[in-house]
């Protein structure tokens, strides 16, 4: 069964990358991804300076693999780290390099913007503006207006097609609004659904403590139990953008919930929590699992059922 797709216009021998923020902050760790079963590979969200980001514990697998929370702080090298290494990526080979980009303000997405531009690299930008977990900081994603004006600025800078990370959301007038918005932007070619369910909080029993240390305990989940949010926001927002695609993350542990993404939507599916706990070697478990559905089922590629997610 054929898993390729394009996004943004470049072409992914299979469907599968990584989530932003996980095993992707060092080269090293890039260098792994690389090597792995995966289709392409997305960089640890940069700001313009570096970042040490929270104190740990900051990130925790929830009890019963049903998923994670986190509270990173945004930990990461700088944005000129990862400039110079989509300046050294070797894009003849097989795995198009996209590069995520979390300003802590418009001015920093605009100088990290421009750089980029002005390298005029291969690799493909997205602009995060879902990060639950910097204190102070509300995210973008959930004020419509003001993530209107950031795209009004970014967008012509960008040129190329380039993609955003979006927040869940839980409200159909939520859905119809930024859809609005993503949809004035000719050149903003994907969104990327979800991002983690910000500020959720996860208590021991036993030592009645907050689970992870910033933030009181409050941080972002993710993992299975997010699956059927994350399959309402690829579905809404597949319905809703006619002309972009749809990236999909949240939940998926297996080859099925990646089945159910693409049913619903999706053009490509990232995996943040289940890549954390098994490691790069998952990309192979999970094409050899949705193969074998899609052989039971009789599709022969993912374009043969991507977005046919029927209603009763
Ligand atoms: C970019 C920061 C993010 C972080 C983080 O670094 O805390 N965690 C998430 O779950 N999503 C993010 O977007």
């Amino acid at each position: 069964a054929d898993l390729s797709t394009t996004v943004a216009g470049v072409h992914l021998d299979n469907v599968f990358f990584n989530a932003s923020g996980v095993w992707c902050q060092h080269e090293e760790e890039l260098k792994a991804l690389l090597e792995s079963g995966s289709g392409s590979l997305i960089t640890k969200s940069a700001t313009f300076e570096h970042r040490e980001g929270n104190p740990s514990p900051r990130y925790l697998p929830l009890p019963g693999g049903v998923g994670s929370i986190n509270s990173m702080g945004l930990p990461n090298e700088g944005y000129e780290y990862y400039l110079n290494y989509a300046k050294q990526f070797d894009y003849t080979q097989a795995k198009p390099l996209f590069i995520s980009l979390s300003g802590l303000s418009l001015a920093d997405n605009v100088k990290m913007v421009t750089a980029f531009v002005e390298a005029d690299l291969p690799c493909i930008l997205e602009v995060n503006f879902s990060c639950p977990n910097v204190p102070g900081k509300p995210q973008l994603g959930y004020d419509i207006d003001a993530m209107d004006a950031a795209l009004a600025t970014l967008a012509p800078l960008i040129k190329k097609p380039f993609g955003i990370k979006l927040p869940p959301y839980f409200d159909i007038a939520h859905f119809d609004q930024v859809a609005a918005v993503v949809n004035k932007y000719d050149n903003l070619a994907y969104v990327t659904c979800i991002n983690s369910v910000g500020n959720g909080l996860a208590i021991d029993l036993d030592t009645e403590t907050a689970l992870i240390k910033p933030k009181d305990g409050f941080g972002g989940l993710g993992g299975l139990m997010v699956l059927q949010t994350a399959l309402a926001n690829v579905n809404a927002f597949y319905r809703r953008l006619p002309n972009k695609q749809v990236i999909g993350v949240g939940g998926v542990v297996s080859g099925k919930e990646a089945f159910l993404h693409i049913l619903a939507g999706a053009s490509a599916v990232q995996i943040g929590t289940q890549l954390k706990e098994e490691g790069p070697a998952m990309f192979d478990r999970i094409k050899k699992e949705l193969q074998e559905i899609m052989e039971k089922k009789g599709y022969k590629s993912v374009n043969d059922f991507r977005g046919k997610v029927k209603t009763l």
